[in-house]
């Protein structure tokens, strides 16, 4: 059954619009007080443009909502030397914040990416949206990614959304760091904060520092690897952080709390030795009479190993608000996260060295047309020259290659593998797209992925999925119907919906085969409501939206068989078509298509397609609600054609006999059930367990973490329109909630009839 990472909204549009005006005022500010890199910096910058792929990290930040992923973005950008003054996000003048309110205007340029440099690296800082509105948008993310930051709040350990993201991740293979944020929180617990991520994420923890202080007393960290103490300024609320003190830890300071370290030290050598046979035999061989002279680099090329082998996870600490632990993190950074060479692509080596790149985000701008991400795999990309999209099938002209280093955007002639570059021109690129230099040299990669798959005795199937290497779109849950504000706008609106959907391909866009109205499908609430609200911002279209419907699929419990004739005579030729089939139900989501032995093998070779072609289109509309079937398997057991029939009359008769056999079977209504998670306090929490009763809600869990209580529950979608604001009513505002597609369950006979009666088909 369907699975899968969807749609996450905490938030909803008032609250969202509320932020954008705060902070659209707060830009008012921000030319006064803040001052970015130069225009010296920025040609200094061109010296520096291609570093050795060994020093690349393409890396994102994950994070629960509110877990401090901005706040420590912009920390990174101050201390890498990029912006000259520390923005805040309660202020609204982040680098990252003001560029998503730029996006949300529709005026320039987005933060899909952040570029900057770190101790002789290059770091690309991919933005892995905050709120999961718009799944695809993380998975594109996701996708380009080597390596990871994981930030918690120290105080609330393992939230839900995290949990969403690192499964993510998992799918991906992308190695991570955890980051223990808000260390000086009120009830900010290092050791609660551990013990969630080993009991909800399953991963093995690497505690590689200690906190010196927790909550109001947190004053710095112990680097375990090192045996230092790192310390900034307690008492100066001025201070930025830029300024610590890094001095080895001795007895004499603080025997306990030496004796502490280091026996966390220990624990941690043994944790990687267990690990890492290499760190094991180094032990066994050199450092069999102690662990205290085992050298700090030796111990971190080990971690790293670890890590990269997704066999356990570096732990770190700090308050990006406090500025402290930040500096650190960067280090870590860069020494356990892998570079580009580190991660393999099946890929890759086909196109040699040859250009292939993956778009992984397209951005409308007003001035300059759409401007791609692109992450280059192989090759060099060059500017003012022609590529080949391999999915479109088409070739377009690069006029110009940007690095968007931290709010500025460098131009430079040409970029090489490994990178993420911002590119200007390529009008027909979509995200997801693969990008490469010729026809030709995907022509090339496939003769090499041919050879490469036959002697490895591999699917040649797969050779396509690898050679066009994508981002997966996940099926949308809601939909509704969309009306230009007149008939002669809806070209316009045709065309605003074409471009976002090259932006976002989580949107899909259909025609109501009934009404000829044209429906637009997403994947939540929030989600419609921004396009909506997109369309009528940035291309002064106001539309009108009809009531937001889920998205049900039907399905069969039992088998059946039909057969039909289709006998029409047009003009002169006659078209004659007769099919019989079997229909039964299946696990896999389908339609499964089979045939029966004895049908001559002419016969199919000529009509396959047109058979297969009038399933499909009778799998879109069940006999129920009119929603699209699954879990249903199709063995045509016979098929006659006179000869001069057309194509188009055997996928209609296919079609027919296929509905025919659907009334003879019991058919019934799937729906989206969702996994729901609520932090709220306890006094509100009888009030919203009844509501949830009301939504046919089913709790499984109540926890309890810190001050708060956590329900863990599962609800049919369609009980969730419009909880945000209901949530906010019975709890004042004070609760959170994060929901996600779990699966698709059947609907109970009596559920099933109220809303067949609700939509007027009964
Ligand atoms: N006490 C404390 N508060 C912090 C810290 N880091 C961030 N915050 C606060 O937490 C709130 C959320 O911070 P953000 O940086 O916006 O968090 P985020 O993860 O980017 O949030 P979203 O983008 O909305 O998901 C803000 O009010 C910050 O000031 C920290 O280290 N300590």
């Amino acid at each position: 059954k369907p699975t899968g990472s969807y749609s996450v909204y905490t938030e909803c549009l008032q609250c969202f619009k509320h932020r954008f005006v705060q902070n659209t005022r707060a830009r008012h500010r921000y030319d006064f007080h803040r001052r970015y890199s130069c225009q010296q910096d920025v040609k200094s910058l061109r010296t520096i443009i291609s570093p050795p792929i060994s020093k690349i990290r393409n890396i994102g930040i994950m994070a629960h909502i509110d877990a401090g992923k901005t706040t420590t973005t912009e920390r990174m950008l101050y201390y890498s030397g990029y912006i000259r003054a520390l923005g805040d996000v309660d202020d609204g003048d982040t680098v990252t914040d003001f560029m998503a309110q730029e996006r949300e205007r529709g005026i320039t340029i987005q933060s899909a990416a952040v570029t900057f440099d770190w101790n002789g690296h290059r770091i690309n800082l991919i933005d892995t949206p905050g709120h999961v509105d718009f799944t695809v948008e993380v998975e594109r993310s996701l996708r380009v990614l080597d390596g990871a930051v994981a930030v918690f709040d120290a105080s609330a350990g393992v939230e839900a959304q995290t949990m969403t993201v690192w499964r993510q991740a998992d799918r991906h293979s992308i190695p991570r760091l955890c980051f223990l944020n808000k260390m000086d929180k009120a009830g900010a617990s290092f050791s609660f904060a551990v013990d969630s991520i080993k009991e909800k994420l399953k991963a093995k923890p690497l505690i590689l520092q200690l906190p010196v202080g927790e909550g109001k007393a947190f004053s710095g960290l112990v680097d375990l690897v090192s045996m230092e103490t790192v310390t900034w300024n307690l008492h100066s609320s001025e201070d930025d952080g830029r300024v610590f003190a890094r001095k080895s830890l001795t007895e004499a300071d603080d025997p306990k709390f030496f004796k502490e370290a280091m026996e966390a030290r220990n624990v941690l050598i043994e944790q990687v030795a267990d690990l890492d046979d290499e760190f094991a035999t180094l032990i066994l061989e050199e450092y069999s009479d102690g662990f205290n002279s085992i050298p700090a680099e030796k111990l971190q090329l080990a971690i790293r190993r670890a890590t990269l082998a997704h066999v356990a996870v570096p732990v770190l600490c700090g308050s990006a608000l406090k500025n402290k632990g930040v500096q650190p993190l960067l280090d870590a950074i860069t020494l356990y996260l892998p570079s580009p060479q580190d991660c393999s692509h099946d890929f890759v080596k086909w196109y040699d060295d040859e250009l292939c790149a993956l778009a992984f985000k397209v951005v409308q701008d007003k001035q300059r047309g759409p401007l791609v991400f692109v992450r280059i795999y192989s090759g060099t990309m060059k500017t003012q020259t022609a590529v080949h999209n391999v999915n479109q099938d088409c070739t377009e002209r690069m006029s110009r290659l940007l690095l968007p280093f931290a709010d500025q955007q460098v131009e430079i002639p040409s970029l090489s593998s490994g990178n993420i570059a911002l590119t200007v021109g390529l009008k027909k690129t979509a995200t997801g797209d693969t990008i490469v230099s010729s026809k030709a040299s995907v022509a090339a990669a496939a003769r090499r992925a041919e050879k490469d798959l036959d002697k490895k005795g591999r699917d040649r199937k797969t050779q396509g999925n690898l050679v066009l290497a994508g981002v997966e779109i996940p099926e949308p849950v809601f939909f509704c119907t969309i009306e230009p504000p007149s008939v002669a706008r809806q070209p316009d609106l045709e065309n605003a919906l074409k471009c976002l959907q090259r932006e976002d391909p989580s949107l899909k866009v259909r025609i109501d085969p009934d009404s000829g109205q044209m429906i637009l499908c997403g994947m939540g609430e929030l989600h419609i409501e921004i396009i909506h609200d997109r369309i009528r911002r940035e291309y002064k279209l106001q539309t009108y939206l009809g009531p937001l419907q889920v998205a049900y699929r039907e399905t069969i419990t039992s088998r059946s068989s039909a057969s039909d004739t289709l006998d029409r005579t047009i003009g002169d030729a006659r078209h004659l078509v007769t099919v019989e089939m079997d229909i039964k139900p299946c696990v896999e989501e389908g339609p499964v298509i089979a045939y029966a032995e004895d049908l001559p093998a002419q016969l199919l070779k000529d009509f396959k397609e047109a058979i297969e072609n009038g399933i499909h289109s009778a799998f879109l509309q069940g006999p129920l609600l009119g929603s699209p079937m699954q879990d249903v398997a199709v063995t045509v057991l016979a098929i006659n054609v006179l000869p001069g029939s057309s194509i188009a009359m055997v996928s209609a008769c296919v079609s027919r006999c296929f509905q025919k056999a659907l009334k003879k079977t019991e058919n019934l209504i799937l729906e989206p059930l969702m996994n729901l998670e609520i932090m709220l306090s306890e006094e509100y929490l009888s009030n919203v367990l009844a509501d949830l009763a009301k939504r046919r809600g089913n709790v499984q869990d109540i926890q309890s973490r810190a001050e708060s209580k956590v329900v863990i529950a599962s609800v049919p979608l369609a009980e969730m329109m419009g909880y945000s604001t209901d949530l906010r009513t019975i709890t004042s505002g004070s609760a959170t909630f994060s929901l996600e597609l779990s699966n698709y369950e059947a609907m109970n006979p009596h559920d099933q009839q109220i809303l067949l009666k609700k939509k007027g088909f009964l």
